[in-house]
């Protein structure tokens, strides 16, 4: 089924070296359009260095990210930022300018990318922290009067400011307690749906996986051991995977989600 999919996001024979530690060799993964892929894999196991590896934060030592149908290794500067226009980037902590207000943070990118009236990107930073769900009150704070919870909600607002195709989202749960990181899933989930968006998820939280992810793909011996439904990834016999998903937290995350009735 998935072949009739458009690949928003393809990586072939992705390879990251430093020094003398391979963290990738020969990784490949499709990421379609409109699905929320669940990215997981031990610690140190090169999820984030993938990630950056695809958003162009990080340059890899071998291989080829085609984002949106282009080579991102071919890309002349101007290009490439048509292409960084076309995704959303949130990281754990959201990570915000703490001398800028909550709606300057979101503005940003507004000011950066296009020349709007300041009355107009106000009025669209406004909107994009309400989507987030955050109360307007939070637009004139600063990072340092906000909550763990609420600065990963302003670090959403402004992943979304240019309306994104693809939002990538680093462990944006940790640091959560279980009821604010089952609301920051569903919210993400709502506005998948709601944005058609493509959402790249790195995470911890198996909660997560069964919650909100189509997909799952499971970094594992410097490459993708699998990507597939959870219900699958689940059975795979990587003893990653098998440690991971037989523990009480796996059981737990597993009623959860087929308590929502969102099996993956
Ligand atoms: N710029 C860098 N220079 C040197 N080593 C790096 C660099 N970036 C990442 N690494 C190493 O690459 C490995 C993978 O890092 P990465 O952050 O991708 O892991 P991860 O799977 O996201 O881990 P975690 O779940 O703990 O966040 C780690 O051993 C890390 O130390």
């Amino acid at each position: 089924m998935n072949e009739a999919r458009e690949s928003v996001i393809r990586v072939r024979g992705l390879r990251n070296v430093f020094g003398k530690q391979v963290v990738h060799d020969g990784l490949d993964l499709d990421v379609y359009r409109g699905e929320v892929l669940g990215v997981i894999g031990g610690s140190g196991a090169g999820k984030s260095v993938l990630l950056r590896s695809i958003v162009g934060l990080q340059e890899p030592t071998d291989g080829r990210v085609t984002l949106f149908g282009q080579d991102t290794t071919r890309l002349r500067p101007e290009d490439r930022q048509i292409i960084d226009r076309r995704f959303g980037l949130m990281f754990q902590d959201g990570a915000l300018f703490s001398s800028l207000t909550v709606l300057e943070n979101v503005k940003v990118p507004l000011i950066e990318n296009f020349r709007l009236p300041a009355g107009l990107a106000d009025e669209i930073a406004m909107l994009k922290i309400r989507l987030a769900g955050l109360p307007s009150d939070a637009a004139a704070k600063y990072p340092a009067q906000l909550s763990g919870g609420m600065r990963k909600r302003a670090g959403l607002a402004r992943a979304l400011a240019l309306d994104p195709e693809v939002l990538f989202l680093d462990e944006p749960t940790s640091g959560l307690d279980p009821v604010g990181a089952a609301a920051f899933d569903a919210l993400i989930g709502t506005l998948g749906d709601a944005l058609n968006l493509t959402v790249f998820l790195v995470t911890h939280d198996l909660d997560s996986l069964y919650a909100i992810c189509d997909r799952v793909a499971v970094i594992s011996d410097r490459r993708v051991v699998v990507v597939d439904r959870i219900a699958v990834v689940e059975r795979h016999p990587d003893p990653w995977i098998r440690q991971c998903f037989q523990g009480p937290r796996a059981r737990s995350a597993q009623s959860h989600g087929s308590a929502q009735g969102t099996p993956a």
